[in-house]
């Protein structure tokens, strides 16, 4: 493995413009951003040259996904097949548990995940060691828009339209939900990795036309205590679907596994 990581960065939307900006100003010490895959044309706006996956594979030592889950499925395996890591940020793909159990079989590239908009993943997959978390809950809350979905009927969808304050869109487990919503839940298998348990996480998502900024509480205890992990974000504004945020967790990962400077892990 080269000493400086090559990375190849597929989706330049509100995740990969911040995350693609930076690796090419040389921000994230160890890697440096060598392509580009989206299925958009990209022109010239981009700081590296727009390829296909196959040219990427070869040019690469990470791909960094940030485009959906779609792209997980499709590709994953064959990422690692060839040697080379990949960094998930489409975290619902791994509500399907045999793409999941394949793709930390699958290698020799290894399958990272950031830990994305939401906060205390670290010390959840922590506890998880000295037995199972109960009672895991997540509450997401987020403006009525970035939740309509092609599968609602008419009534759910004139419930989100004419909301005047919250209102709960779908409730279930984290293996249920991110497949419902798959641009906009994915935090709720975030949580489930950590946990480790798809069916242990308990997700409410609310639309929220107050919801200027997009919530996300978690609620667990164990063996060891209980948590709460709040977080209150300002969403993008092209892609509201997505926090702000997001893009500089994808980045933290980065540096993380670039190895360079300390990092808390
Ligand atoms: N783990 C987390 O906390 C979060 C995860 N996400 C995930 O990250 C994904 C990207 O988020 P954003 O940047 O906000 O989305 P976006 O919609 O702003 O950008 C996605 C980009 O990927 C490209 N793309 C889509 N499908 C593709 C394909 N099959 N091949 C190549 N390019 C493709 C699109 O053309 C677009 O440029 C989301 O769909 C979501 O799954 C988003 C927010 C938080
Ligand atoms: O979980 C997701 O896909 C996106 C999300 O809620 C956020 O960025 O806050």
């Amino acid at each position: 493995m080269s000493a400086v990581r090559k990375a190849g960065l597929v989706g330049w939307g509100a995740i990969g413009r911040v995350v693609g900006t930076a690796l090419a100003r040389r921000e994230v010490p160890g890697a440096e951003l060598v392509c580009i895959v989206d299925n958009r044309p990209l022109g010239d706006a981009a700081p590296a040259p727009q390829v296909a996956f196959e040219e990427a594979l070869e040019r690469c030592d990470l791909i960094v996904e940030a485009a959906g889950q779609g792209v997980v499925r499709e590709w994953g395996e064959r990422v690692l097949a060839s040697g080379t890591d990949l960094l998930v940020a489409s975290t619902g793909a791994l509500t399907d548990e045999e793409l999941a159990k394949r793709l930390l079989n699958t290698g020799p590239g290894r399958v990272y995940f950031t830990g994305g908009a939401v906060g205390g993943l670290d010390l959840l997959q922590a506890v998880r060691a000295v037995g199972p978390l109960d009672e895991v809950r997540l509450t997401t809350t987020k403006l009525p828009s970035t939740l309509e979905q092609p599968w609602m009927d008419e009534e759910l969808l004139s419930r989100l339209r004419t909301a005047t304050g919250p209102v709960e869109v779908m409730a279930g487990t984290a293996r249920e939900i991110p497949v419902k919503f798959p641009r906009s839940t994915n935090v709720a298998a975030s949580v489930a990795l950590a946990v480790g348990d798809l069916d242990a996480v308990q997700v409410r998502v609310v639309a929220d036309p107050g919801a200027h900024r997009t919530r996300h509480v978690v609620e667990a205890s164990g063996p060891l205590g209980a948590y709460r992990f709040e977080v209150a974000h300002l969403p993008d504004p092209d892609n509201p679907a997505t926090s702000r945020v997001v893009p500089y967790a994808v980045l933290r990962s980065l540096a993380a596994l670039a190895g360079r400077g300390g990092q808390i892990l």
